[in-house]
Formats: C-alpha cells, structure tokens, sequence
C-alpha cells in the first residue's frame, strides 16, 4: 500500500481535504489537494473559474491536473467532490493509486455543507440547508456508482484518521 498514491473521494463536505491533511501526517507523505493545485495552477479560485470559463472548462483542466499526478512521489491525495464521475478519472486513479470512498448520511453532509463557506464550492453556494439535502440526493444518485469504484468504502462520521489508518492497514 504505501508505494501508491492514495486518493480520496466523495461528495463535497464528507471531508477529503481536511482528512486528507491528517492522514498524510499520520503517514508521513506529501499531501495533495487537487482543487488547491488547480487554483494554484490557473491563478483564480474556482468559483471564478466557473462564472469565466464554465463548469466543462473546469472539468478538462481537472482531469489533465489529474493525470499530471502519475509521476509523483506516492502521496495522500483529496480529489475534489465531482472528479471521479468525469471521463475515466475513476479508472485512471484504481489504476494509480489505491482509491478510498469517504461517505456519510446525507443529512449530516447537508449540515455540515451549509455550516461551511459554500460561496468557495460554485456548485452549491445559493443553496439553502433544505434544499442542499435535495441537491445531495440529486447529485448522489448520479455519483454515486462512480464512487463506488474504489476499493475501499468508509464511513466518515465519526472515524478519526488513526483508525482509518488501522482499519485499512496502511502503516503495514
Ligand atoms: N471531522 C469533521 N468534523 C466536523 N467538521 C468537519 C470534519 N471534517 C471536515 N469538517 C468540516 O466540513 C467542511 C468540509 O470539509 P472539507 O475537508 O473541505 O471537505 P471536502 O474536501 O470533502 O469537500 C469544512 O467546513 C470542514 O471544516
Ligand atoms: O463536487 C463537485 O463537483 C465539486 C467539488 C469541489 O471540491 P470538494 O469536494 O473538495 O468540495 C470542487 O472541486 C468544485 O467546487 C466542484
Ligand atoms: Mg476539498
């Protein structure tokens, strides 16, 4: 395990970027945000980059951001929320790393979501806490098949990222 990148997936809020931190200190690797590379890369905040070049823009330049990954040291990597369930990024990752799912209720993603600053994720930032629980609900049973894909499937809501680390035998 620990000569592969780990990549995590799943909906926005579940928490890859914030556990992604923490699971990489734990395993001493380099910690990648794909969202971060992407802002640092194209010099504006996505939010910006969705109201000027649009969402499919964005979804192009994530996608080769991606693949520019495959020659990197092997390290902790928080996908953003959408990246797997675009052209074959799910399969691109299985075949490059080893791929863990974070889910949780929805309702507390929900929760969590509308206590977050939204205005950072386009996708979501109009939305009330109703109806973002919609918009979950939505979006989840288009990708939700996408993300399970990967090879592990973790329920978040109350692991701490030493137990995952156990759980999955990743100091092994
Ligand atoms: N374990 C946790 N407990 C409570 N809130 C959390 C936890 N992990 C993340 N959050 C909060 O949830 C929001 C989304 O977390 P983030 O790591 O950005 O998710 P993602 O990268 O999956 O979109 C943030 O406001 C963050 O502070
Ligand atoms: O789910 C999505 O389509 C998105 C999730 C975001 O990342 P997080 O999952 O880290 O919030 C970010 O990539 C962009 O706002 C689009
Ligand atoms: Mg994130």
């Amino acid at each position: 395990m620990l000569d592969k990148h780990l990549f995590l997936v799943g909906f926005m809020g579940v928490g890859k970027t914030t556990n992604g931190k923490k699971l990489a200190q734990i395993l001493q690797r380099n910690f990648i945000d794909l969202d971060e590379l992407f802002v640092a890369q194209e010099g504006m905040s996505i939010t910006d980059y969705f109201k000027i070049h649009g969402e499919a823009d964005f979804r192009k330049k994530e996608r080769d951001i991606l693949r520019q990954l495959g020659d990197k040291e092997p390290a902790v990597i928080a996908t953003g929320g959408g990246a797997p369930c675009f052209f074959d990024n799910m399969e691109w990752m299985n075949e490059n790393g080893i791929t863990i799912y974070f889910q949780m209720p929805y309702q507390a993603l929900a929760q969590r979501l509308a206590a977050s600053k939204r205005q950072k994720r386009p996708l979501i930032q109009h939305l009330s806490e109703e109806e973002l629980l919609d918009f979950i609900t939505d979006r989840m049973a288009y990708r939700h098949p996408f993300y399970a894909k990967a090879a592990h499937h973790i329920n978040v809501l109350e692991l701490d990222m030493k137990q995952l680390v156990k759980q999955l035998g990743l100091l092994a």
